[in-house]
């Protein structure tokens, strides 16, 4: 039977993309990274991994959605002059490999993919381009990070291929891929690869990175936390959010746990499925604008397993500014029962900062 859930043919081709562009940032993983067979020459593995998971992601979304803009990560301006050549080839390759490997079970030649489905040069730059749309108030639009969490990539450790439909400024549809998250946080040298994927109203779950698209997954749902089990989730960049300040909330809720700290959105997904207790990440002070696709997906992956994502002083994350959050104060993900004395202790935690500010 055919299925009629809202959303049904875009959770599949987002899937199918997601998965693809997981296969080839594993892969630029292992072949450049890890081999170390880059020279000096050459431009950054990351941004080798960036651009052409951004191609390929494009090509499929273009496929189905011709019409649906997107808000892409990446522009391919500097793969369309002279010194960008050794890139653009190296890049162009990796993505049409990656379009025309073999079919796996749940996917369809229609989709763009498979052998039968080359593209050209120009075809690849115009997908990574398609990234260019500049977001808004109204209509549908996908936004995509090719991969979020670029230090933890490098290192090895946890980044996302993420992406999500927004349609009137509200997120209906996340889909993450975390190549390198344990399938089982119990097991930490257990399986890796998983992808998380939320439909808005229609809950949120896991599923094996190898297999996505013939399994219905597992679904997934923030627990209750005591201050005793409760834990904080971070980022490992210092740059990225005020860890200092996360210290004080955490004194002031009587959290005595370690903070768990991770690259990328797969904090999200580790909230979503009850490995951690709060997603807090508070500006540094740089004046930095948090990206729509840095948080898009893993806003409604917190929401359909329960939790409620905000800025620090409550307020709603607004995705229809733009590329941007505009003038949001951080983000607050936790579960229902967390959320509002997560709340509190941030204002406590800034007033405290501001009296002595004023000393
Ligand atoms: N000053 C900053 N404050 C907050 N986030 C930042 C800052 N600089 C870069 N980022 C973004 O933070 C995200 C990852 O954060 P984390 O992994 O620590 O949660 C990345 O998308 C990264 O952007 P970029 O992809 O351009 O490097
Ligand atoms: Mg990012
Ligand atoms: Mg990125
Ligand atoms: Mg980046």
């Amino acid at each position: 039977m055919v299925s009629t859930l809202p959303y049904a043919a875009e959770k599949q081709i987002a899937i199918a993309a997601v998965r693809r562009a997981c296969v080839l940032t594993a892969s630029v993983f292992n072949k450049l990274i890890k081999q170390e067979t880059l020279t000096k020459d050459d431009k950054s593995p990351v941004t080798v991994g960036d651009f052409s998971a951004q191609a390929v992601v494009n090509t499929i979304l273009n496929r189905t959605f011709p019409d649906d803009p997107i808000v892409g990560e990446e522009d391919a301006a500097d793969l369309r002059v002279e010194s960008g050549t050794a890139l653009r080839e190296r890049i162009i390759q990796l993505a049409s490999e990656t379009l025309t490997a073999e079919l796996v079970p749940g996917e369809k030649e229609e989709w763009g993919l498979g052998p039968k489905n080359g593209r050209t040069t120009e075809q690849l730059l115009d997908a990574i381009d398609r990234g260019n749309y500049q977001g808004g108030k109204t209509g549908r639009m996908w936004t995509l990070d090719p991969i979020d969490g670029t230090k933890g990539f490098l290192r090895g450790e946890q980044y996302a291929v993420c992406l999500a439909l927004i349609v009137d400024s509200r997120v209906e549809l996340g889909v993450i891929g975390c190549p390198n998250l344990p399938v089982s946080a119990s097991e930490p040298s257990g399986p890796r690869g998983c992808i998380f994927v939320a439909v808005r109203g229609q809950g949120a779950y896991q599923l094996p990175l190898d297999d996505p698209l013939s399994s219905t997954g597992t679904k997934i749902a923030i627990p209750t936390f005591t201050p005793e089990t409760l834990n904080f989730l971070e980022s490992v960049e210092k740059a990225h959010a005020k860890l200092s300040f996360n210290d004080r909330v955490g004194q002031i809720l009587g959290v005595t746990r370690a903070p768990t700290r991770m690259d990328s959105q797969a904090k999200y997904c580790s909230l979503a499925r009850g490995d951690g207790g709060v997603y807090l990440r508070m500006p540094v002070g740089s004046g930095y604008k948090e990206k729509i696709w840095d948080h898009a997906p893993g806003s409604v992956l917190v929401e359909e397993a329960g939790g409620i994502i905000t800025d620090g002083r409550g307020q709603p994350l607004d995705f229809g500014l733009g590329r941007t959050l505009g003038e949001n104060y951080g983000v607050v993900a936790a579960g229902k029962d967390v959320h509002p004395k997560v709340i509190a202790a941030v204002q406590q935690a800034k007033a405290e900062e501001e009296a002595q500010s004023q000393l």
